[in-house]
């Protein structure tokens, strides 16, 4: 048996984010990888998906360019192996900068490759070895959700784990689940020439809660591929033609050559055998942990990242990883973290951002909201040919703050980030409105928002003209 003082499961984000940490303090640890190293955002998660969606949308422009007056767009054409192999490599450069600067400078004591698995309350074992460490971080992250009976259809189901080893793309891509994955992804097949069709089974996409928003979306996403929303896909082979799979929609059936599926992912947490180590779970298969110290009930132990379920995106994993190293290191003493304000971005274009509390979480008596679209005096939208989308933010009507926002517009992840930033410091929407708003730029249709805002929330408020100001002290 090997004794260590902290054990990290997991080289993602989030264990390599604590690792560094304990690297910094000359700790004595271990880290445990079971899978590929490189990381899911580099490898198979936002960088790959990006640089698809940054091809897609270059090449999507052809279609606008004769409005500008630029002529033989149409002639262009896309190569879809050139297009996948440099998606490739963009992976491979993004996975050999995080290891060279994580995993590959660390000691063969250091780094034990394989799955570790609890088998006592402190004890791992990994590959036939038994760890006893003194204080755990669970990093070890998600996978994607794939019905085992869609299991039939064989090399023609993937998920965002196999998309990106496609050497060419079919005719005919059947995305399943429109959450951020199917959208993003969905959108940039269909921008690459595929013909998808795209099914949601709630009446939403990419996570808007927002009716108008909603809306304006699927009006918007339809244009480029059929979206079915509201339905609940069965996926098999045709009968008839075993090259070809069936996806059953209500008394629809729809044929297709592949199938996407982006149905959410699920905690890795479940190969741990938390049993072991004493830790009972939930009806969802999650122990009990505090999301601001990232502990589980009083123990040693800390969950971190896509793990925990809580906020799986990238910058989440990253402070999770902070917050759980350095309660692992301070030990019995725990401290609790504050968490950072929800901001999430769909890179869809259309974007879709969503930050602070969502819209229906918090309609009621005491709120107030307001969509104010994009066509309606934007210049900068307007000019841009991006005059799709809406803003709507929604404020407490007794603090006069904001709640949150959703965005449907173009770029909205630069705003969504101000929005962000501005939400944190908890700013009423009068003291928003005495910022600075450039002309002509996309977030003064923030500013119009705001300012309908006001008119509601501060009804005794007769001159707006003074009221953007602030009075010299
Ligand atoms: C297609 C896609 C696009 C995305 N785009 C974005 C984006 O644009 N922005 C954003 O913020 N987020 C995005 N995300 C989410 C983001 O990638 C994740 O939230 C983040 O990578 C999670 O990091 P992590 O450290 O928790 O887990 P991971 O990076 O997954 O690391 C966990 C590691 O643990 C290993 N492991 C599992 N079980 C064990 C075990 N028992 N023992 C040892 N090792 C084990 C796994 O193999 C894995 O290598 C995207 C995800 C996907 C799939
Ligand atoms: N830009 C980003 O930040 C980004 C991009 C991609 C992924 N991610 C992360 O990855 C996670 C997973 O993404 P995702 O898109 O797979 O999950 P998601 O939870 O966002 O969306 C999954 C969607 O699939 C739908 N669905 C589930 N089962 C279905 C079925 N049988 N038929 C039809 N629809 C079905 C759900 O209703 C949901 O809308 C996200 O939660 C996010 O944290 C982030």
């Amino acid at each position: 048996m090997r004794k260590v003082k902290y054990a990290i499961i997991g080289a993602g984000t989030s264990g390599l984010t604590a690792m560094s940490y304990l690297q910094q303090l000359g700790e004595d640890f271990v880290l445990i990888q079971g899978g590929a190293y490189g990381t899911t955002c580099a490898r198979v998660g936002c960088m790959p998906s990006k640089a698809m969606i940054h091809a897609a949308n270059h090449y999507y422009q052809r279609n606008h360019f004769a409005e500008l007056g630029i002529e033989k767009g149409e002639q262009l054409n896309v190569d879809l192996p050139k297009v996948l192999q440099r998606i490739r490599q963009l992976r491979d450069r993004f996975t050999g900068g995080v290891k060279k600067n994580s995993t590959d400078g660390l000691s063969a004591e250091q780094l034990i490759e394989g799955f570790a698995q609890f088998v006592g309350p402190n004890q791992l074992e990994v590959n036939g070895e038994i760890i006893q460490a003194e204080r755990i971080i669970l990093a070890n992250g998600s996978r994607p959700v794939v019905p085992q009976a869609w299991q039939v259809i064989g090399d023609k189901l993937w998920t965002s784990d196999d998309i990106f080893e496609q050497t060419d793309l079919p005719k005919r891509i059947a995305v399943i689940g429109l959450g951020v994955i199917g959208l993003e992804l969905g959108q940039a097949l269909a921008r690459l020439g595929v013909e998808v069709t795209g099914i949601e089974m709630q009446n939403t996409l990419g996570g808007l809660t927002e009716p108008a928003l909603i809306e304006l979306a699927v009006a918007e996403f339809s244009k480029e591929f059929t979206v079915h929303l509201g339905q609940a896909a069965e996926v098999c082979l045709n009968p008839e033609n075993q090259e070809e799979v069936a996806i059953r929609l209500g008394d629809k059936t729809i044929y297709v050559d592949a199938v996407l599926a982006s149905l959410g992912r699920r905690s890795n947490i479940d190969n741990l055998n938390l049993a072991a180590a004493g830790i009972g779970v939930d009806a969802r298969g999650m122990p009990p942990f505090n999301v601001h110290t990232m502990q589980i009930m009083d123990r040693p132990i800390f969950i971190a990242g896509d793990a925990n379920g809580y906020r799986p995106i990238l910058h989440e994993a990253g402070d999770e990883g902070r917050m759980a190293v350095l309660n692992a290191v301070s030990y019995p003493q725990i401290q609790s973290f504050a968490r950072k304000v929800p901001l999430g971005v769909a890179f869809s274009d259309p974007q879709i951002a969503l930050i602070g509390q969502r819209y229906a979480d918090c309609v009621g008596e005491q709120t107030l909201s307001v969509t104010f679209p994009l066509s309606c005096a934007n210049g900068r939208a307007i000019v841009m040919g991006q005059d799709k989308g809406a803003i709507c933010l929604f404020a407490d009507k007794q603090s006069k703050k904001l709640l949150g926002a959703e965005l449907f517009m173009a770029d909205a992840e630069h705003l969504a980030h101000g929005l962000a930033w501005m939400l944190q410091q908890q700013m009423t929407v009068a003291q928003w409105l005495r910022m600075p708003f450039y002309h002509p730029v996309l977030e003064e249709a923030l500013q119009s928002a705001l300012r309908q805002l006001a008119r509601q929330l501060y009804p005794e408020q007769s001159n707006w003209l003074a009221a953007e100001l602030s009075p010299l002290e």
